[in-house]
């Protein structure tokens, strides 16, 4: 097996090198820090339902709606056909999922998790509505109409949406400083999932007039982003579209960004807090240096006006993220799918204009020695020398040839060889895999779904199942956390999460 190239503290200058370059394989303090935190608060084998009062901005008990959750369970009002659940084998994680959908919903949008993440994140929802499509239909559409009512004049769905104020989260409203959205939003995006999500639950709705009422209202709003993709972020119509921000990507520390975020100059920062560290051990989060630069990059995205052109032009950290790209060309796809649908002929050109040379822009990412898709950092040209989970997103958008595919499948099982449970999000094989570092090694229920469902796509069914049911045992047995340990199985980072929760009901009842 060839080693991937190394960010090590020798080859990157100072004090930023030696917190960038991990050392996992000996397992420094941090790392052994947070696998005791893991182990000692991990929930032990029957899954929890999660406390229902709550400090954290939680509803106390006595504002939720009577909740009969067993009866749920039997009677499951969106039609969906019960997957493996017949024996009953999976009633605890569903009847605990729902439960944290019903207790992160906040009216109308569902936050991540309590305290951690207190506002409308928008891939989280996108991907939430797919588990509430399992309670309550009407409730999933309005998840995708709030995320959507949020929307910026130039087409744009901020990444955060400050329905409510929270002193729970930084940076909040007050540092984003943008007024575009009613309540206050960030003011840079997110991997646009909503229009995957739309096509999904307009296929499985049991209400078929309130699916087609709402798809159409909700059409003009999903192109209007995805044009604001191509002219925000591809205004040289070279198919493949630049994320600016390691949050823009939804992987936000992943080793994919270390040499571009290494390159951004930290500002003089006002001194600030870091709230995710009151949360959660600060071994499964972001460094520091990480922090400055996300903190740089708003700061000086927030003194351009968040204008789209500026941004473009002067951010120090400009990347093709394959995470963006493979959902932005999935959901163009189903965008197209749907303008069949609801009658709209005349956005179809244009949706397959983009889905034509996207196809074809693909394959300059694709690395044949390495088996694998790889990032590319714009302001360089070079393409980034790091394998991710983000690198089998291809197959969840359809751009992989049979070929390809047959290599992403052999990647991926020679990864699933390395540890206990699949999918890390990090090569486990390269030294800046850390596993319970957030995007630097942990398995996310999220990335598996659209993984997945690529690979069944590409008729690797079985391979498809194995990463369906690690993922199944990692919540049973360790609860539904926000990501797992690939190797302990030890739940990480936020508990109670809600596109865990969502995901797991999509596999479960899926249709
Ligand atoms: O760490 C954070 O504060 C936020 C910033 O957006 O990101 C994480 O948390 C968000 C909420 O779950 C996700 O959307 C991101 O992908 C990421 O995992």
């Amino acid at each position: 097996m060839v080693m991937p190239k190394v960010a090590s503290a020798t080859s990157m200058p100072g004090l930023l090198a030696s917190s960038f370059a991990c050392t996992n394989v000996t397992g420094d303090m941090d790392d052994l820090k947070a696998r005791a935190f893991a182990s000692a608060t991990a929930t032990p084998v029957n899954i929890s339902l999660p406390p229902k009062d709550g400090a954290d901005g939680a509803p106390k008990a006595s504002e939720q709606s009577s909740i009969n959750l067993k009866a749920e369970a039997a009677s499951n009002n969106s039609g969906l056909r019960p997957r493996a659940d017949a024996s009953g084998k999976y009633s605890a994680i569903i009847e605990a999922s729902k439960e944290i959908l019903k207790q992160n919903d906040r009216g109308g949008y569902t936050i991540p998790a309590k305290g951690l993440y207190p506002y409308q994140w928008n891939w989280d929802s996108a991907l939430v509505a797919l588990g509430w499509a399992s309670l309550d239909e009407t409730r999933a559409w309005e998840e995708l109409e709030k995320l959507l009512s949020a929307q910026w004049n130039d087409g744009m769905v901020p990444h955060i949406v400050f329905h409510q104020p929270s002193p729970t989260y930084f940076p909040g409203p007050e540092i984003w400083g943008s007024v575009e959205s009613p309540r206050g939003s960030t003011g840079i995006t997110q991997p646009p999932v909503a229009a995957i999500s739309v096509r999904r639950l307009f296929e499985s709705a049991h209400d078929k007039e309130l699916a087609l009422k709402t798809a159409t209202e909700l059409f003009p709003k999903l192109l209007a982003w995805h044009r604001w993709f191509y002219k925000a972020r591809d205004p040289e119509g070279t198919g493949l579209v630049a994320t600016l921000h390691p949050w823009e990507s939804g992987m936000d520390n992943s080793p994919a960004w270390d040499e571009a975020l290494e390159r951004v100059p930290v500002a003089k920062l006002p001194p600030y807090e870091r709230r995710d560290l009151g949360h959660v051990n600060s071994a499964m989060r972001p460094r520091k240096e990480e922090y400055d630069r996300y903190l740089t990059l708003v700061y000086l995205f927030r003194d351009a006006d968040y204008d789209l052109k500026k941004l473009y032009n002067l951010s120090t950290f400009r990347v093709t993220d394959l995470c963006t790209n493979s959902i932005l060309h999935r959901a163009n796809l189903d965008l197209q799918w749907l303008a069949r649908q609801i009658g709209r002929d005349d956005a179809d050109q244009e949706i397959a204009t983009w889905i034509a040379r996207t196809q074809v822009a693909f394959n300059s990412l694709y690395d044949p020695a390495a088996q694998i898709y790889k990032c590319r950092d714009q302001l360089t040209g070079q393409m980034i020398d790091a394998s991710t989970s983000a690198g089998f997103l291809p197959l969840f958008a359809r751009v992989a040839d049979t070929a390809q595919a047959a290599a992403l499948a052999a990647t991926l099982e020679r990864w699933l060889k390395k540890v206990r449970y699949g999918v890390p999000s990090c090569d486990p094989t390269d030294a800046r895999f850390e596993p319970l570092r957030y995007w630097r090694g942990p398995v996310w229920a999220i990335v598996n779904w659209m993984i997945t469902d690529g690979l069944r796509a590409y008729g690797y069914d079985a391979l498809a199942e194995t990463v369906e049911l690690h993922t199944l045992e990692l919540v049973e047995q360790h609860g539904i956390y926000e990501y797992f340990d690939p190797v302990t199985g030890a739940g990480a980072g936020g508990s109670y999460f809600s596109w865990t929760a969502a995901m797991c009901l999509a596999w479960i009842l899926r249709p």
